[in-house]
């Protein structure tokens, strides 16, 4: 695992467009695993800065989104599909055919989630996957469990994820319960992953991801296995990390 400690968000989100940058330049038709939450917002901000400038070129990027929230559709404000255009896909070049967020309102779930899997996999696997991480350690919407669960599946949130994502919402109750996410093992087949955390309140949950034993029950430790990871974080979520682990950015 490589930690890079960025002094604040903004340095943190200008890292993590770099990444991107990179990745992108060497290989135009990337596939981009992103993550919604507010933590990645910088990074678009910046992704998008760098389209203006005329640096990326979005027109042969294809992209798989982590997650969707069940039963709400796409016209919500709330939803990620909703997010993610409002956040980065309005603003860049990107082909409409090569953005795939799974269908939160699929009649057949199961089917859905197979169809997910298979567009992944059909389009040669994901490049560079970003994720943000919950307060539990979750990763997408894969929540403490007592297994990692493959592929695209459908979840119950935790009560503590509703509460967190309720203040996006009008009132908890409007929270949907459950989202389609993809599996530990599908983000864990990324070729490289970027994982990024900012605030206090993320301190814990990465150092239980850095330093805790591989359980389920701590989703995003399994990234301790992966062989190209890195963790990009503000000084205050790595707060709780021996300063020798990580690089000063
Ligand atoms: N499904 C998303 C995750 O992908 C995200 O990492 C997490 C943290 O969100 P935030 O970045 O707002 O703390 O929220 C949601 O649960």
């Amino acid at each position: 695992m490589r930690i890079l400690v960025c002094k604040n968000y903004d340095e943190m989100s200008k890292k993590a467009a770099q990444m991107i940058l990179s990745q992108v330049t060497l290989k135009p038709n990337s596939v981009l695993g992103l993550a919604t939450g507010s933590t990645p917002v910088g990074m678009y901000k910046q992704l998008v800065k760098m389209y203006n400038d005329k640096q990326i070129d979005f027109s042969e990027i294809s992209t798989f989104n982590l997650d969707e929230y069940y039963n709400l559709p796409k016209e919500n404000n709330q939803s990620y599909d909703y997010f993610m255009k409002e956040n980065l896909f309005n603003y860049i070049n990107i082909p409409k055919e090569n953005i795939n967020i799974p269908n939160g309102m699929a009649k057949d779930v199961e089917a859905e989630c197979e169809r997910y899997d298979k567009s992944i996999k059909d389009c040669g696997g994901v490049d560079i996957q970003v994720l943000g991480i919950g307060h539990n350690a979750h990763i997408g919407f894969n929540e403490p469990t007592i297994n990692f669960e493959r592929g695209t599946h459908l979840v119950d949130l935790k009560q503590s994820t509703i509460e967190a994502n309720a203040r996006f919402f009008d009132k908890e109750e409007n929270v949907p319960k459950k989202a389609i996410t993809m599996g530990t093992g599908s983000i864990f087949k990324a070729r490289k992953i970027m994982l990024l955390a900012c605030g206090e309140s993320k301190a814990q949950a990465i150092y239980n991801t850095v330093y805790g034993k591989v359980v389920p029950e701590v989703p995003a430790s399994i990234l301790q296995f992966h062989n190209d990871i890195v963790l990009i974080l503000d000084e205050e979520a790595a707060s709780k990390l021996k300063p020798e682990d990580y690089k000063i950015v």
